[in-house]
């Protein structure tokens, strides 16, 4: 029995939007999904309680920086990152491709993988396909993301024919590492910056190696949104009916809409805790910047159409008090909202493709949203 399977539920009558269902062995996945990230075994300023209790059912978790600090050896011997973090349900975690080209300082990329300097230490490491999965293994997490190059952007298309060729030879080693299969799962990602022949040419590489799941990689990476909504147009289409669609890093509350729209299943994102840090929240009116002065005596709620812990309980002019103050509280509560937000958006976006109107939510929730 393969670890992960997909279930589609029912297509939008006038779009791609799908509803599915994701099984894991650590419980089932209602998509659309907008998953938490808890980069460092953390949804910051969370607890797993209140993931939890938001409905969050599967989190996000990196390869990276787990295989920096605490070290993967340490995670298994906790037990995997479930024990570790105590959180029950669905783990997917990244391969570290992304982050060593983001955040480690890039020495080299050769056929055998990447080797970069520790953006904590400076100390110097090799990650390869092998060497990603071997973390992965150790962490235990349901689904475990291919070792790929995000390929930046821009980029000639000469660099990312080749980067792409290299990552499907990665993919294989990933597939010919991976190996308790019952239990994890591996996700194949599609590159092809932003050209879409090659993105043709690396969906079919890719989907050739029947895997449980595909990501679309590449994007989310400082193009115009128009240009990742012209790419999505087709290549989503790329991908196999038959399993979750996963396109990395995206995102805000338009994004997830126009990726819904075309057709994708699950979404990662790390603006909502970020930018909840920062005292910048999202609302069903747009957003909301609460060490604003005017609401230093707004003593309504953040968002009076949200039923979350912060808004039934605290007001604005406290939040903004909690900001100013540097209190520790105000991170936490800004981002339990935020985080609650996203997954009662998609609550709300899943329903309406089960209704057959999800062009009529989009329309209205675009309406109050105002600016993104
Ligand atoms: C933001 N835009 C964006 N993120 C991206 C990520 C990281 C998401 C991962 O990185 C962390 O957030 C930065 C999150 O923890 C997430 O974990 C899965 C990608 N990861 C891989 N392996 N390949 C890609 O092509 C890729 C593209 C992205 N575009
Ligand atoms: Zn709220």
């Amino acid at each position: 029995m393969a670890a992960v399977t997909y279930e589609l539920i029912k297509k939008d009558a006038k779009t791609k939007a799908r509803r599915g269902r994701v099984t894991t062995p650590h419980g089932t996945i209602e998509t659309p999904v907008f998953m938490p990230v808890g980069t460092a075994a953390t949804v910051k300023a969370m607890r797993p309680e209140e993931v939890k209790e938001m409905g969050a059912e599967i989190i996000l978790s990196n390869t990276y920086h787990l295989y920096l600090r605490p070290g993967h050896e340490i995670v298994r011997e906790a037990g995997g990152l479930h024990k570790f973090m105590n959180w029950d349900r669905a783990i997917l975690t990244d391969s570290g491709g992304f982050q060593v080209f983001s955040l480690g300082d890039l020495r080299k990329i050769t056929e055998e993988g990447v080797e970069f300097r520790s953006h904590i230490d400076g100390s110097k490491h090799m990650l390869s396909p092998e060497k990603s999965i071997e973390v992965q293994t150790a962490l235990g997490s349901d689904i475990m993301m291919a070792f790929d190059e995000c390929a930046p952007y821009p980029a000639d298309r000469g660099y990312v024919k080749n980067s792409l060729e290299r990552t499907t030879r990665w993919l294989r080693r990933c597939k010919e590492a991976w190996n308790d299969r019952e239990n994890q799962a591996l996700f194949g990602i599609m590159q092809g910056g932003m050209y879409k022949d090659l993105r043709k040419q690396s969906a079919e590489e890719i989907v050739e190696l029947d895997l449980p799941g595909y990501a679309i990689g590449g994007l989310s990476v400082g193009e115009p949104k128009e240009l990742m909504c012209d790419i999505l147009d087709d290549c989503v289409d790329y991908l196999p009916e038959d399993k979750p669609r996963y396109l990395m890093g995206v995102g805000t509350p338009d994004y997830l809409f126009e990726g819904v729209e075309r057709g994708v299943d699950m979404f990662d994102c790390v603006l909502p805790t970020r930018i909840a840090r920062h005292g910048m929240a999202m609302t069903s009116a747009g957003k909301v910047n609460i060490k604003n002065a005017k609401y230093e005596r707004d003593f309504t709620p953040l968002d009076p159409e949200c039923d979350c812990y912060t808004c039934r309980n605290y007001s604005r002019a406290y939040l903004r008090h909690l900001f100013k103050s540097n209190e520790i509280l105000s991170a936490m509560l800004l981002s339990n909202h935020n985080l609650h937000f996203l997954i009662n958006l998609m609550r709300q976006i899943r329903k309406a493709i089960e209704e057959d109107r999800f062009l009529e939510f989009k329309r209205e929730f675009y309406g109050k949203y105002g600016e993104f």
